[in-house]
């Protein structure tokens, strides 16, 4: 199997630049060279409240982004469903954040939202754009993934991520369990939310059908300290199994 990619989730860089309300760091110079340093895709989350990602920032990248682009969010909230109509990104992921989150904490109840997924799913991939929905390891809820139409799950990785140190096998063992389930349903696989350089090389040599992860918390933090050509590098090479 071809190896998994690495879409940079640059997220934090806004953050960064919103603090001082003016455009330092350049989100636009940073896409760019996370590409040219060998990112295979970008992914922004652009939430209601704007924290981070504006939703301009949104049109601004799909005029640059040269890889895959991944927009991410809750199309119940604020312009996110608007936006990737027009934008059409590489991909949609479809994560159910309730307002006021501190970040993204839980995945999509596929059977109770699944008249909704489907509906908004078939637009989206009448546009032209792969669908990929945010889920979390429960086989119920992978067999709903499936009847939605999506193209893909993204596995919500926080519970591996907390449980690995002291016991990695444990911690994968019920996404390897899906993943073969979704596989054999004909879904395809992202995962993402707290991988880091401790973690991701485990999660690629054993999580099977793993087609691209999506990294941002961990990748800024860790670019402050070691730059962030030599960071995107440290993590390609933890994915390459
Ligand atoms: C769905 C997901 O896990 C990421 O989009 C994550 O939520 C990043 O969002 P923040 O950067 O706002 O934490
Ligand atoms: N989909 C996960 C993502 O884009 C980034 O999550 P994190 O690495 O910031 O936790």
């Amino acid at each position: 199997m071809s190896q998994t990619k690495l879409s940079v989730n640059i997220n934090k860089f806004a953050t960064l630049r919103n603090a001082r309300g003016a455009n330092n760091p350049n989100l636009i110079q940073v896409a760019q060279d996370c590409e040219r340093f060998g990112a295979q895709g970008i992914t922004i989350h652009p939430r209601p409240d704007e924290r981070h990602i504006r939703y301009e920032d949104a049109y601004e990248l799909a005029k640059i982004v040269t890889t895959e682009f991944n927009i991410e969010g809750n199309p119940q909230k604020g312009r996110f469903l608007e936006i990737v109509k027009e934008i059409k990104p590489t991909q949609v992921t479809l994560v159910p954040d309730s307002d006021g989150v501190l970040t993204s904490n839980a995945g999509w109840d596929t059977i109770k939202h699944q008249d909704y997924l489907k509906e908004i799913i078939t637009d989206l991939k009448n546009l032209g754009i792969r669908v990929s929905i945010f889920i979390d390891p429960i086989d119920q809820f992978i067999e709903a993934a499936a009847t939605t139409g999506a193209d893909r799950i993204e596995f919500y990785t926080e519970s591996y991520a907390n449980n690995f140190k002291e016991n990695p096998k444990k911690a994968i063992q019920k996404y390897v369990q899906c993943a073969e389930f979704a596989h054999k349903l004909g879904l395809g696989i992202n995962a993402g939310h707290d991988l880091d350089l401790d973690n991701l090389n485990y999660l690629a040599k054993h999580l099977p059908y793993l087609q691209e992860v999506s990294i941002g918390h961990a990748l800024v933090c860790d670019a402050l300290y070691l730059g962030l050509e030599n960071t995107i590098g440290l993590y390609k090479r933890a994915l390459k199994v």
